[in-house]
């Protein structure tokens, strides 16, 4: 069984994935983290993330692994631990432009196609693109502000700037994001974290 939950940039994404998948179980899985594990390799390859093919070898000769636990995604380079790196404001900033890359796209959806269900999924196109016949989708919205608001306690910018990029971010990823047609869309805005996890869980419990 697969869950998908969907939405925009500091919608509440991983931590209602978190909060669903430790009710029912099972682990969630962040495929943020994949696109920004590409950009952090990137940059640190000191390439031009424009550069679809030299950034695609880069990441074929660098075996990156995504841990699916429900207590909180991890991101391995090799032996080593990269997942404390990859939510900086440099990340933020060039990941749009890596997650657009039709090839960069691949290399993510076909390391989530190999993991073993049941899984909850979460990013922007679980529920059209890559899990469409998953048989529980949801999408999280929430206004500018309010995820600005949010994203404030774990950036060190002020909310202004904060909103500004998420919603340059909103416009850079708009061609990857759209509800599935199946979707059940909750707008986070005025609910508790919690809220929203009971709502999906009654959902999917029928
Ligand atoms: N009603 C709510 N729904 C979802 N997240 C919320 C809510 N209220 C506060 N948050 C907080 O918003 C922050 C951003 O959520 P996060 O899960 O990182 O979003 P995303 O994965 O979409 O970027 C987290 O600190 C989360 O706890
Ligand atoms: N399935 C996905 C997941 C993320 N992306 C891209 C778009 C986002 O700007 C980045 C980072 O996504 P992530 O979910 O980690 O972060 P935010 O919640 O947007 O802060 O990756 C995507 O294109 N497709």
């Amino acid at each position: 069984m697969i869950v998908t939950i969907d939405g925009v940039a500091a919608s509440g994404k991983s931590s209602v994935s978190g909060g669903v998948a430790q009710a029912l179980g099972i682990p969630y899985v962040s495929s943020g983290l994949l696109y920004r594990a590409a950009t952090l390799l990137g940059l640190e390859g000191g390439l031009d993330l424009q550069d679809a093919p030299r950034l695609l070898d880069h990441l074929r000769a660098h075996p990156v692994r995504l841990e699916p636990l429900a207590a909180g995604n991890r991101v391995w380079l090799g032996e080593q631990e990269i997942t404390d790196r990859l939510h900086s404001t440099r990340i933020d900033r060039g990941v749009s432009v890596v997650a657009a890359h039709p090839a960069v796209r691949a290399w993510v959806d076909e390391q989530l196609r190999a993991l073993p269900e049941p899984f909850v999924a979460e990013g922007r196109d679980m529920g059209t693109n890559v899990f469409p016949h998953a048989p529980h989708k949801f999408y999280l919205t929430a206004s500018a502000r309010i995820r600005a608001e949010r994203r404030s306690q774990e950036r060190p910018e002020n909310i202004p700037e904060i909103e500004a990029a998420l919603l340059r971010r909103d416009e850079l990823d708009r061609g990857q994001i759209a509800p599935a047609p199946d979707a059940r869309v909750l707008d986070t805005g005025p609910m508790t974290l919690d809220q929203v996890i009971q709502t999906i869980l009654a959902d999917i419990r029928g």
